[in-house]
């Protein structure tokens, strides 16, 4: 969503720009700024936070606010664009700000760039997590414990058409948990296939070896099948997010939890007590 199609957050704080806090509105609870907070994730977060007694918006920033207006926060919530989130938890690690990223495109290289400035921030912590579903994290665990029972396994993600990237986040985590799972019980990560592909595209792209689908459609927010076969039956596990404020109590866990967690933390599924 761009930031001339943004949309009003009810609430105490309105959200129409930089909402720095001067010092002469006492702030209880966990002070918090929003990053990205025109957007569609990110005005759903200044919502839910508005309406956490625990947890107060400080700031609320979109495209080319001064990032100064953070220092009131004692988290930051980043839901912005691949291309902008790395230089946004630069600023903030070195600013001395817990955050809590839902922004997508986190590869093995950002990563360990991450774990870098972190290094230099001792106390610091950083939760990056792809998806804050809690149904979506059932769904990728339970896919990963699945994966080893099957001959095949492909991935169908399902999205908004607003959405900046391909494959999602989500599904991009679930391929890499699912041939993890594989590799580590002695299977090949990928299923049989004959199939000549007479079309580039034709059969999704791999994703650790795994076949990722996207689909692009009216109607959708976030969805995903992982589809699993063996001989003569298969199992296919479904999520979807119907609304973003699904995603919501996992950013408020996130929130609550991060400043407990120096260094960098990857996935809900660290704060869920998942055994
Ligand atoms: N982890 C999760 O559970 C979820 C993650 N996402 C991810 O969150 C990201 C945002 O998704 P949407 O809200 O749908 O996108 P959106 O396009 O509606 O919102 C992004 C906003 O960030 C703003 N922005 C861009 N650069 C910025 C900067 N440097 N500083 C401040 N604001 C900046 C844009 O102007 C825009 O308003 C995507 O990567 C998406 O995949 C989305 C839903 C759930
Ligand atoms: O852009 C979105 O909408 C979503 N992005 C995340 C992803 O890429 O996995 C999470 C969810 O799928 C919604």
């Amino acid at each position: 969503m761009s930031d001339s199609e943004s949309r009003p957050v009810t609430g105490a704080v309105p959200v129409t720009g930089a909402v720095p806090v001067t010092g002469a509105v006492p702030v209880t609870g966990t002070a918090v700024g929003v990053l990205g907070a025109r957007g569609r994730m990110g005005s759903t977060v200044c919502a839910a936070v508005e309406a956490a007694a625990d947890l107060a918006l400080v700031a609320a920033l979109g495209t080319g606010d001064d990032r100064g207006a953070l220092a009131a926060a004692d988290v930051v919530v980043d839901f912005t664009t691949p291309d902008a989130v790395m230089d946004n938890l630069r600023w903030c690690v070195q600013a001395g700000k817990h955050v809590v990223v839902g922004t997508t495109g986190f590869d093995e290289p950002r990563l360990a760039t991450l774990r870098g400035w972190l290094a230099a921030a001792p106390g610091v912590g950083v939760l990056v997590a792809p998806n804050f579903g809690v149904a979506a994290v059932l769904m990728m665990t339970f896919a990963a414990r699945a994966a080893r029972f099957f001959d095949s396994v492909e991935i169908i993600e399902l999205h908004h058409p607003g959405k900046a990237d391909a494959p999602s986040g989500t599904a991009r985590r679930t391929a890499q948990l699912v041939a993890a799972a594989r590799t580590t019980a002695g299977l090949p990560v990928a299923g049989p296939d004959a199939t000549t592909a007479a079309l580039d595209g034709a059969r999704g792209a791999r994703v650790d070896g795994v076949p990722v689908h996207a689909v692009r459609l009216a109607g959708l927010v976030a969805h995903q099948e992982v589809l699993l076969g063996g001989a003569g039956e298969t199992l296919t596990l479904r999520h979807d997010s119907y609304d973003r404020t699904s995603f919501m109590p996992g950013v408020l866990l996130s929130v609550r939890k991060v400043g407990e967690r120096p260094g960098l933390t990857v996935g809900l599924e660290s704060l869920l007590d998942l055994d």
